[in-house]
């Protein structure tokens, strides 16, 4: 297809994009914002909400928010909110701390559920780093050792010694969507437990936890949640797991009951005993009212424009970059793709760098990787065949220059591409 043509097919897709006026219910402006999947954009509703929280119900109210108006429930109530969109029935979700601490709640529990002589816990070899952390502490601390499996190759690896598997569902580098049902069957079969990271797949897949008997799993709401910086982390527990679910961080807020103010430890049913102690109120406002985005959105729809959008934009890839100068790391076939596209590039750096400048922000992931994360609410199709091209633009650009520059200069410019700019800070680059 010629340039014109991209661009042509663009403007048909959006204008029959059931989604396109979703868009209006974020802050946005004329950037080409790929990076909701480190950091989602401003829903309309969150000023309001947290003006009023803060204004009336903190500034007025003061103590009694936390009765009349919700607060102490609100971890429960938002946690159903969330579990709605990964297939969790009310319950069993609750909402607060972040990921890293909910993966080390869930580790733990699950080790203790699974009993003495599971010896062993499996960890996605390609974790987000903070899981592989928390799974060493939480290994440690019990006894227990750490297995580093590749996720594709975590049901085969699974035995009689095996506690539990701790799998990302969808890759952080290269947006791999891994085998959530199959993966659970298997440890399920070899009585063990599995906890999913889904961090990159909820709000932009259906995930269907309770579907496929997921035991345990976190999550972050700061991505395709859209919930802020530092929003509020979920942990869902399997209904009748529990009671069983013994938290390695019982703090009050997770107290049969809190107010009685006992010496003894009495955890409560359900999914407040995920609780630890008093929620980050401010922050779980914020993502309640940007959960109001979602209303009357259908997660299928979602689901089937993340795909429409990333095959486009790698089709405008492959039309407008010369061929060979990035590759896709991202699968092709939509039952292994989440909803972003990696691309290995070099100087992958100073060209997000520069793709940032000119209003196209993805992210880049050292050494050599671009990410473009698709956040079907508010990305068009417009903004994938715009980004593609500025890609083209600044590849040729960065291209020439090297190409202008005396021989030692051009290896040196390769040699930078792990470090550009001496650090990867900035927006468009964490
Ligand atoms: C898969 C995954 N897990 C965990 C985290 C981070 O956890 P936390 O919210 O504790 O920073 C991220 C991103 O920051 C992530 O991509
Ligand atoms: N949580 C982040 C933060 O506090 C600062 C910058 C980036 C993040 C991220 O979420 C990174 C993200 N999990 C990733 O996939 O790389």
């Amino acid at each position: 297809m010629s340039d014109a043509s991209l661009r042509e097919e663009a403007g048909r897709l959006d204008a029959a994009d059931g989604l396109a006026k979703i868009r209006d219910r974020f802050t946005l402006d004329e950037t080409v914002y790929l990076d909701g999947n480190s950091l989602g954009a401003l829903p309309a509703t969150v000023a309001p909400r947290l003006r009023d929280v803060i204004e009336r119900e903190w500034g007025s109210l003061r103590i009694r928010s936390w009765d009349e108006s919700g607060w102490w429930t609100a971890p429960e109530r938002i946690g159903d909110r969330i579990g709605a969109l990964i297939g969790a029935a009310p319950g069993q979700v609750v909402a607060g701390d972040s990921t890293s601490v909910n993966v080390f709640k869930a580790v733990v529990a699950a080790v203790r559920m699974a009993g003495e002589d599971r010896t062993e816990i499996l960890v996605d070899a390609a974790t987000f780093p903070t899981d592989g952390y928390l799974a060493e502490s939480a290994a440690r601390m019990t006894g227990r050792t750490v297995r580093p499996v590749a996720a594709g190759a975590m049901a085969d690896a699974m035995g009689d010694r095996t506690a539990v598997a701790l799998v990302n569902h969808v890759d952080y580098r290269t947006g791999r969507l891994h085998d959530l049902p199959g993966t659970t069957a298997a440890a399920h079969a070899a009585g063990a437990l599995v906890v999913w990271d889904l961090c990159h797949s909820a709000g932009a897949l259906p995930v269907g936890l309770d579907a496929h008997g997921v035991d345990l799993a976190v999550g972050c709401s700061y991505k395709y949640l859209n919930g802020g910086p530092g929003a509020p982390a979920y942990l869902y527990v399997r209904r009748d797991l529990q009671s069983r679910f013994d938290s390695p961080l019982p703090g009050w807020n997770s107290h049969a009951d809190p107010f009685g103010m006992s010496s003894d430890y009495l955890p409560a049913d359900g999914a407040v005993r995920g609780r630890v102690g008093t929620p980050d109120i401010l922050s779980l406002l914020a993502l309640d009212a940007a959960l109001d985005v979602w209303d009357g959105v259908d997660i299928a729809d979602v689901r089937a424009k993340s795909l429409a959008l990333t095959d486009f934009f790698l089709a405008c890839v492959e039309r407008y970059v010369p061929a060979g100068r990035v590759t896709s790391v991202t699968p092709a076939p939509h039952e292994h793709r989440g909803s972003q596209v990696a691309l290995r590039c070099d100087d992958a750096g100073e060209v997000m760098r520069r793709l940032t400048e000119r209003g196209v922000v993805g992210d880049y992931r050292r050494p050599d990787v671009l990410r473009f994360g698709f956040t079907p609410l508010y990305t068009r199709f417009a903004d994938a065949e715009r980004a593609a091209q500025v890609l083209a633009d600044v590849l040729r650009e960065v291209d020439e220059e090297a190409g202008a520059k005396p021989g030692p200069e051009v290896v040196e410019a390769g040699a930078e591409a792990g470090a550009p700019s001496g650090h990867d800070a900035g927006e468009g680059n964490r």
